[in-house]
């Protein structure tokens, strides 16, 4: 090897002191760098989430899908300066090969698209929930994987298709108690970026880049945004002008600058018409400055903001209909959107609409001395049979010590096997909110 080996091929260090039988004195319990465990209290939140996605997928008639969650890194490798492609966990594998941890869904849903290429009708309707990784220099601190929700509509070239998945999630956000209040969509299209661009003759294939350049406005300044787009051969002017266009926010002003020839206008006009159809116009504003860190986006343009502006976009999207034939693919329109699970959360905390997502056990079913044990799991196997939770007291444990567990996990009624009962085919029941109490004949018990 070449002398001293680097950071990322040293050898991984020994545990810190292996006794002879390969024990340590204790591992390291966290999770790696930038993830996250999800004990009980953690994933029953995070289940009321993703039901939540689930739910409003399953509204809107759209079918789960779900990809590797390691892809060759060729999918991802795009040219345009994105911060996605900066912090992508890519790695070399055993065999050699390049892969990457996928730092987005679209591209493998892109993919999944044209393996099944005819077989497939369009249009398609996909949603998927998975799990995104990002490999950042931890000197930020920032998390290095979050779950999205992503819904896509394939096949569909109008404007319908966009606002359709904006009311998807507009009905998301209402599930969970956010109103127009709490948050709005600002709404742009690309086109408009194009048709400045065009006026101005840059080339096509700084159109990607331009728009990376342009989605940093809010996050560096204006002089380095210049700088950047000088570097991609705009003129000053063609910046300047750029940069008006840019600060506009409404779309008679934007008429005015842009005519009312271009398809983007048609298509921003035809998006806030059907948005009063839908009924979700308070919820969408133009703004031009909308564009989107990913560079494959080719027309309507969508970013989830809340109000008091105190966090980073909740969710995005909007039209890439390019993206399947970079791959090689039919030339398909396509549209959909990322919902992540992180800012969401900080969000609902906010606003105080976390749920109190409690367990919930029907059953607890204790057996009153040692023998009965055997009597206690038929117990707990009937009412599993009918469809009862049931947590079953596996040790002979004292009363005392079955009332305290019975509290913490929430059970509705306590179910005592106890001899002179079980004589007779019956048990007692307690019923743990009221304190009642009852013996029943197990046939009887439901
Ligand atoms: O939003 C960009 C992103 C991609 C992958 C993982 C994480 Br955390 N964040």
């Amino acid at each position: 090897g070449s002398g001293r080996s680097g950071a990322l091929s040293a050898p991984p260090l020994p545990p810190a002191s292996e006794g002879e039988d390969n024990t340590v004195e204790k591992i390291d319990v966290n999770p790696p760098k930038g993830t996250r465990d999800f004990p009980p209290e953690e994933m029953r939140l995070r289940n009321w989430l993703f039901h939540n996605f689930r739910e409003v997928s399953r509204l809107y008639g759209f079918e789960e899908v779900d990809f590797p969650v390691l892809e060759s890194e060729s999918l991802f490798i795009r040219k345009a300066g994105e911060e996605i492609r900066d912090q992508l966990y890519c790695f070399e594998d055993r065999g050699n090969r390049r892969v990457a941890l996928r730092p987005e869904l679209t591209p493998s849903l892109a993919r999944l698209i044209i393996q099944k290429g005819k077989s497939l009708s369009l249009p398609l309707k996909w949603f998927a929930v998975g799990q995104c990784w990002r490999y950042e220099r931890m000197t930020r601190g920032r998390r290095r994987e979050h779950y999205q929700w992503n819904m896509d509509i394939i096949g569909v070239p109008q404007v319908t298709a966009e606002a359709e998945l904006i009311s998807s999630m507009v009905t998301f956000f209402k599930r969970i108690g956010i109103t127009a209040s709490d948050v709005g969509f600002k709404v742009s299209s690309r086109k408009v970026l194009q048709e400045v661009l065009r006026l101005y003759s840059v080339s096509k294939d700084s159109f990607g880049k331009v728009c990376i350049i342009i989605d940093k406005i809010e996050k560096i300044p204006v002089d380095e945004v210049k700088k950047e787009l000088k570097s991609v051969g705009m003129s000053d002017m063609a910046i300047e002008e750029l940069l008006q266009v840019l600060s506009v926010r409404s779309l008679t002003k934007l008429e005015e600058i842009l005519g009312s020839e271009g398809e983007a206008i048609a298509d921003l006009k035809q998006l806030f018409s059907l948005a009063e159809k839908f009924g979700y116009s308070e919820w969408i504003q133009f703004d031009a400055s909308v564009v989107r860190g990913l560079a494959y986006y080719t027309g309507i343009v969508f970013e989830g903001f809340d109000r008091e502006g105190k966090l980073r976009a909740i969710c995005g999207g909007g039209r890439y209909d390019q993206l399947l034939s970079t791959f090689g693919g039919d030339d398909i329109p396509a549209c959909g959107f990322g919902f992540g699970d992180a800012v969401i959360v900080e969000l609902l905390k906010e606003k105080g609409l976390l749920p109190e997502v409690g367990l919930e056990v029907e059953n607890i079913v204790c057996a009153l001395d040692v023998d009965l044990q055997g009597a206690a799991a038929t117990v707990a196997t009937i009412l599993r049979d009918k469809g009862q939770s049931v947590d079953l007291v596996l040790e002979s444990k004292p009363l005392k010590w079955v009332f305290k567990r019975a509290t913490r996990i929430n059970a509705r009624r306590l179910i005592l096997v106890g001899n002179t009962e079980w004589q007779k085919g019956m048990v007692g029941v307690k019923i743990l909110s009221s304190g009642e109490q009852y013996e029943i004949k197990l046939d009887d018990l439901e």
